[in-house]
């Protein structure tokens, strides 16, 4: 008799969802980003227990629950130090990290700049629709100086626009995108992209807030493919000419804007440690 072992069955989309249904208002930009993020893991055929998506407090950082991978839905501002911590503890995990403009540029600014710096092997989705959406509409970051959309600000935030394009490539991540969640399909590509690119990933998302935001819905009729003329998946790796590119960005281009040479950081030694030691590594 030949028996013959079975070949393993190919997960599918709906085996990386998890059975939750998310509580987004309708018409929120993330459900197209957790598609997108679902999409991809299934696109790289990732085995489940080997993936870990991390993300700190807002909407956006929701997304971990509605995934069947590991996730960790931490404190707010601190997705990237403990998405940082996991990857050098368990160097064999694809770690993914997720959340909102105020969770990775406000509270969470200060760990963005020594994230891109410290180039861990990490792909952090932000889902930046201007505004801190969970906590009803308040000024971000990323929120334009004249927006009088909430009472706190009434006659706008007044101060320039943070620009994570700009900071990422300036302190030293290594992948450099935008996305749309209006265009998950390439959002998909821009996912897998990041994850198997070593080093630091950064995708930016456009992802409209419905509720506090309305006028973004019109992102669809402002976003276009490309950086400073170059086709949707031409990263440069010259960190000149991506600077060069962002010149001409008026915050909708999309696509990959660098890919970068420098090899990921890596932890002192492959054997276990203790958390004593790990910290080590990062107290500089
Ligand atoms: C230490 C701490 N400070 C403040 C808050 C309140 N808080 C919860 S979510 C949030 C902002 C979320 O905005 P963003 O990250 O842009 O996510 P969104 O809801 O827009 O997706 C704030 C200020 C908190 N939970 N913890
Ligand atoms: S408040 Fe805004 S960001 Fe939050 S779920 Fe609703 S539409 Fe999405
Ligand atoms: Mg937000």
């Amino acid at each position: 008799m030949n028996i013959q072992t079975p070949a393993p069955q190919a997960l599918t989309f709906a085996d990386y969802k998890s059975d939750l249904k998310p509580v987004w208002c309708p018409g929120c930009g993330d459900f197209s980003v957790l598609s997108a993020i679902t999409k991809a893991l299934a696109t790289l055929q990732l085995p489940r227990e080997d993936v870990a998506l991390v993300s700190g407090i807002g909407c956006s950082s929701r997304i971990p629950a509605y995934t069947s991978v590991y996730g960790f839905h931490s404190v707010h501002g601190r997705a990237l130090p403990v998405a940082t911590g996991l990857k050098s503890a368990r160097p064999d995990l694809t770690v993914l990290v997720a959340g909102g403009d105020g969770d990775g540029f406000s509270i969470g600014g200060n760990h963005f700049l020594h994230a891109c710096r410290r180039n861990v092997d990490l792909t952090y989705i932000v889902m930046d629709n201007s505004v801190y959406g969970m906590t009803k509409g308040q000024a971000s970051p990323t929120t334009e100086g004249d927006w009088t959309g909430s009472k706190l600000t009434p006659e706008g935030p007044g101060v320039a626009e943070f620009q994570p394009l700009e900071i990422a490539l300036s302190a030293g991540a290594n992948y450099i995108a935008r996305g749309f969640s209006g265009k998950p399909n390439e959002l998909t590509k821009l996912i897998c992209d990041a994850v198997e690119h070593p080093g630091f990933s950064l995708i930016h998302v456009l992802s409209p807030c419905v509720t506090f935001r309305p006028e973004q819905r019109e992102y669809k009729t402002m976003v276009h493919d490309g950086f400073g003329g170059a086709a949707f998946d031409e990263g440069t790796p010259d960190r000149r000419e991506a600077f060069r590119r962002l010149m001409d960005d008026d915050g909708y281009s999309c696509g990959v804007l660098f890919k970068g040479n420098t090899p990921a950081f890596k932890p002192q030694t492959d054997a276990p440690r203790t958390i004593e030691e790990i910290q080590g590594d990062f107290i500089l």
